[in-house]
């Protein structure tokens, strides 16, 4: 897409003005897709789509395939090698040579710790002074870590980095918040590999010389990680696995990831080769932890939980206090805990601190709950009987680019996908009641553009990290149950990740009502226009405020504050924003 207002046109001609009303006859209640209108005029092949191509089930199917994304190849150290293993062509090309990796896009610079004015607040709790980093050389990273981010292109930290490489350094606890796409998971990975890396030999447990030959009925060893990484979803852990494969190059560090719907022997068998670093959904993990002889985790000296504040819900609580008192078998008390997300509001942040020391420390890089400023943000009205149509007609009036589309239900997902699959667009579709093996497609069809329209559900809000998605469209908004204004944020942040610029496209009618004053208030936030028949739902109060993190003495200290952007809206701190039951259970 050359400018924005080229996509303005665009979507003017897909939306319907709410003030010519044409009749709406659905049910309230009823989830329904309306029937079929009139056909969609224009070929996609004219717009520049490239084919559909269907789900390859010979390949999927197939009861030998091996190509799960957790047999993914890796270094495989050698106990010849010295403190730093040769390189390995093939597997860099592999590992850091893809053209499906996000580089830093031509707004990183807003992502920077050492701008003046920053464009974004930095708030950090702690009793520490916490001297903030400017570059990875200011930051005494072990030599290998130093040259797989070179291999990955990091030139630059972004702020949540600049704050979290020297607080672990010193060794806290850290709640690190900073919004989507910018660097949270290497804001992790970096400092802990790269500590872990000068005393792998010394930590790690004994493992098999995989050169030599594997059979498991004579190699096999019990998983002993180091580190544990929880995450709510499996491409999530899959995704975090690629990052740490990639920053574990040429080290002994071992990573491996566990998670549902996959084959559990193959997993097992690569946590029997020695697993430093362990990724995971908490169903799986807790499965393997049941079987001490697979998996013991008290060797572990940092457990991290990403997108915390989904996985500190309520409803998890057994599984997850299970998860915490596992890493406590550790009888050193060098245990580190680690929990980020790009949003964290009060409720979540006291269920953190019961598991957290009492010096954590806590970085917030933005309000938690934010949206980067290079996301343009566009709602359009549109009925419910004739959402399907626009969303073709804006899929054929935009030029073609990766795009990412949500629905509210499964079985919406599957209708849509058919529907535009059948007008000749090339999609492809996840959601959780898909085999694994249909899932791992999808992705890997989306990430290599095969199908460059993916649909979906609130299964892929959080964290997936797919390079070049331009364009975010809400075929529904989220409603409470699924996570409201929280769920938006973290949808739309599929786009414009790491400095990039996106679109995200809205469709809305009056039975969204319910997200009407939080979607305008984040839009006014993010300086984005607010649409006619929105305005009613503008705040009467000059002063946005929002449901977040703050502390009841911060809230007080921000309501004298004149000058801040912001400040909590104590009427909503009961809320709990984050009641996520949405389509798809996180935990695979
Ligand atoms: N310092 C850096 N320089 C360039 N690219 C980076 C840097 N740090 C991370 N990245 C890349 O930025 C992308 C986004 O990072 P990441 O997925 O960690 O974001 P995030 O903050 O966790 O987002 P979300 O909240 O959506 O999970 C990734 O592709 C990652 O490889």
């Amino acid at each position: 897409m050359d400018s924005w207002g080229e996509v303005n046109d665009a979507l003017q001609d897909v939306t319907n003005k709410p003030d010519e009303p044409v009749a709406d006859n659905h049910d309230d209640d009823d989830e329904q897709m309306p029937a079929e209108v009139d056909k969609p005029a224009r070929n996609p092949r004219d717009a520049g789509w490239t084919e559909p191509v269907p789900f390859r089930y010979e390949t999927w199917t197939n009861k030998d395939f091996t190509g799960w994304a957790s047999a993914a190849a890796r270094y495989e150290w050698k106990d010849e090698y010295g403190d730093v293993g040769p390189r390995n062509d093939e597997l860099e090309k592999q590992l850091f040579g893809g053209e499906f990796m996000s580089r830093a896009g031509h707004r990183f610079e807003d992502l920077k710790q050492s701008r003046e004015p920053e464009p974004y607040s930095v708030s950090i709790e702690s009793e520490l002074k916490l001297q903030a980093i400017a570059t990875f050389d200011d930051a005494g990273l072990h030599p290998v870590l130093r040259q797989n981010l070179e291999l990955c292109m990091y030139v630059w930290p972004t702020a949540i980095q600049c704050y979290t490489i020297p607080a672990l350094k010193e060794g806290r606890d850290v709640i690190g918040i900073a919004q989507t796409g910018s660097g949270k998971t290497g804001a992790f990975l970096i400092p802990i590999l790269s500590k872990l890396m000068g005393k792998a030999k010394k930590l790690a447990a004994a493992r098999p010389n995989i050169a030599e030959g594997w059979n498991p009925k004579e190699h096999a060893v019990t998983a002993e990680p180091l580190v544990l990484i929880v995450c709510p979803t499996r491409e999530l852990a899959n995704q975090i696995f690629d990052d740490a494969r990639r920053l574990c190059y040429r080290s002994m560090l071992r990573p491996c990831v566990v998670y549902g719907g996959a084959p559990g022997g193959l997993q097992r068998e690569e946590l029997q080769k020695g697993c430093d670093i362990l990724i995971g959904t908490p169903g799986r993990i807790l499965d393997f932890m049941r079987q001490p002889r697979v998996l013991s985790l008290r060797r572990v000296r940092y457990t991290v939980i990403d997108e915390a504040d989904e996985l500190l819900q309520a409803d998890w609580e057994a599984d997850f206090n299970k998860l915490m008192a596992g890493g406590d078998l550790n009888e050193d008390s060098d245990h580190r805990y680690l929990m980020f997300s790009a949003s964290f509001n009060k409720d979540c942040r006291k269920l953190a601190a019961k598991f957290l020391s009492k010096d954590y420390v806590r970085i917030r890089i933005s309000r938690p709950g934010s949206v980067v400023q290079h996301i343009h943000q566009e709602v359009l009205w549109v009925d419910g009987h004739r959402k399907k149509e626009a969303l073709y007609d804006l899929l054929v009036d935009l030029r073609p680019t990766r795009t990412l589309i949500f629905v509210n239900s499964k079985k919406d997902v599957d209708f849509i996908d058919d529907y535009l699959f059948n007008h000749g667009l090339p999609t492809t579709s996840m959601h959780g009641d898909r085999l694994q093996q249909e899932r791992e497609d999808a992705i890997r069809s989306f990430r290599t553009a095969q199908c460059p329209i993916m649909i979906t559900t609130g299964v892929s809000a959080r964290g997936l990290d797919i390079v070049n998605i331009m364009h975010v469209i809400n075929f529904d908004l989220p409603r409470a149950a699924q996570g409201g204004i929280t769920e938006y944020m973290h949808r739309i942040g599929r786009t414009a990740r790491i400095g990039n610029e996106g679109l995200a496209t809205s469709f809305y009618n009056d039975r969204d009502e319910e997200l009407a004053p939080d979607l305008v208030k984040l839009l006014m936030e993010s300086n984005q226009p607010i649409p006619e028949f929105l305005e009613s739902f503008r705040p009467s109060e000059a002063k946005l405020s929002f449901d977040d993190d703050t502390t009841d003495s911060e809230a007080e200290d921000a309501k004298e504050d004149n000058n801040g952007a912001w400040a909590p809206d104590s009427d909503d701190d009961e809320k709990g924003d984050n009641n996520n039951e949405g389509d798809d259970a996180p935990w695979g």
